[in-house]
C-alpha cells in the first residue's frame, strides 16, 4: 500500500511532536490497513516507541520495522504493553487470534476491532469482560485523509471513545454512530475508495479509447478527481448542484449522463453498495 514516504516517517520514529501522554498502541495484525494507521499515527504525531505490531509474517515485520522503525513484537508483549489493542487482522482469521488474546487481557485494555462485519459482542463473548470498540475507517488514512466511524461495546465508557476518537483524528475524521449502522458504513466509507478508484481506472481507460496517451489520461482524471473532491468537501453545494453546473444546455456533458443512465450506473452503484453490506453481516453470521 503507498502510504507516506516512508524516509519521512522514519525521521519522525521517536521524535516527541507534543507534551502530552499517549497511549501505547498495538496493532495487532500489520497488513494494508494495520500499516496505513500505523504510518497515519506517526504522521499524526505519535512516535515509533508508543506503537508496536504483531504481525505472522517474518519477513513482512522486518519491511514495516525498516520502513516505520516500529518494533515488532509477540502478542504476550503486546498485550501487556499496549494499552490499546487494535485488531487488524481478516474476520476469517478472527478465532485464533482472540484464543491466544483472551488469558492475556487484564484490567485496563481497550480493544479496538477494526475488522469488517464482527460485532462488539463477539469479542466480548470471546475475551470477557473488556472495552470494545469498533471502528470502521478506510484506507485514506495514509494521507491523513481517513473517515472513521465508530461504535462502543457494551462495555466501553466514554473515556473509551475519547481515547478511539483522539487517536483516529490524527489520522482522518471520526463520528460516533449506532452499531447497527457499521455494516452499512462498511459498505460506504470502509468500501468506499475502491469504488472512487475503480472509476478512475474506467475514465483513464475512457482516455485511452479516445486516443490520448495514458500518462495525460491519468493526469486529466487524477486531478479532476482531486478538484472534484475539493469543491464537495469545502463547498457546502449538493452534487446534483455542482453537477448541474457542469452540464451545459445541448452541451457534451448531458451526453454523457443519458449514457450513464443508459446504462444503470445509478442503479449497479445501489445494488454494490447494498451487496457489500450484505457481505458484511455474512461475515458478522460467521462467528455466531
Ligand atoms: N483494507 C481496507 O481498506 C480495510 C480493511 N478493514 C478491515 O481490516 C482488517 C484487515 O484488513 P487488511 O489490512 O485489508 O488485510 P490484510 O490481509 O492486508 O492484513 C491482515 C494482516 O494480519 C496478519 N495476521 C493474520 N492473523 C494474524 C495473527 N494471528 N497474528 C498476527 N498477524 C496476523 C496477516 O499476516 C496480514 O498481514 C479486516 O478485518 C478488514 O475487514 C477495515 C477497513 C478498511
Ligand atoms: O473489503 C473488505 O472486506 C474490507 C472492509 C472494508 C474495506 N475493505
Amino acid at each position: 500500500m503507498a502510504a507516506f514516504d516512508k524516509s519521512d516517517n522514519l525521521a519522525t520514529s521517536g521524535t516527541a511532536h507534543d507534551d502530552q501522554v499517549k497511549p501505547v498502541i498495538a496493532v495487532l495484525g500489520a497488513g494494508k490497513i494495520g500499516e496505513a494507521l500505523m504510518s497515519g499515527l506517526l504522521h499524526g504525531g505519535h512516535t515509533a516507541d508508543e506503537l508496536l505490531f504483531t504481525e505472522r509474517h517474518p519477513e513482512r515485520s522486518a519491511e514495516l520495522t525498516d520502513a516505520y522503525g516500529i518494533r515488532s513484537v509477540e502478542i504476550e508483549e503486546a498485550a501487556e504493553r499496549a494499552d490499546v489493542l487494535v485488531v487488524a487482522v481478516k474476520p476469517q482469521d478472527i478465532e485464533p487470534l482472540l484464543e491466544k488474546l483472551r488469558p492475556l487481557m487484564t484490567p485496563g485494555k481497550l480493544v479496538v476491532t477494526l475488522c469488517a462485519g464482527l460485532s462488539t459482542t463477539l469479542f466480548e463473548n470471546r475475551l470477557g469482560d473488556v472495552p470494545v470498540v469498533r471502528v470502521m475507517p478506510n484506507t485514506p488514512m495514509v494521507v491523513g485523509e481517513a473517515m472513521s466511524a465508530i461504535s462502543a461495546g457494551a462495555y466501553a465508557t466514554p473515556d473509551h471513545m475519547a481515547t478511539v476518537e483522539k487517536m483516529l483524528s490524527c489520522v482522518g475524521q471520526v463520528v460516533e454512530l449506532p452499531e447497527s449502522q457499521l455494516n452499512a458504513v462498511t459498505a460506504l466509507s470502509g468500501s468506499g475508495p475502491a469504488y472512487f478508484f475503480y472509476l478512475v481506472e474506467a475514465m483513464i481507460d475512457a482516455g485511452i479509447l479516445l486516443g490520448l496517451p495514458r500518462a495525460i489520461a491519468e493526469k486529466l482524471i487524477i486531478q479532476s478527481a482531486v478538484g472534484s473532491a475539493k469543491m464537495l468537501s469545502d463547498s457546502d453545494t449538493h452534487p446534483v448542484i455542482l453537477r448541474e453546473a457542469v452540464t451545459s444546455p445541448a452541451g457534451t456533458t448531458i451526453n454523457a449522463i443519458r449514457e450513464l443512465e443508459k446504462h444503470g450506473v445509478r442503479a449497479a452503484l445501489l445494488a454494490a453498495i447494498e451487496a457489500a453490506r450484505d457481505r458484511a453481516v455474512e461475515l458478522g453470521k460467521a462467528h455466531e
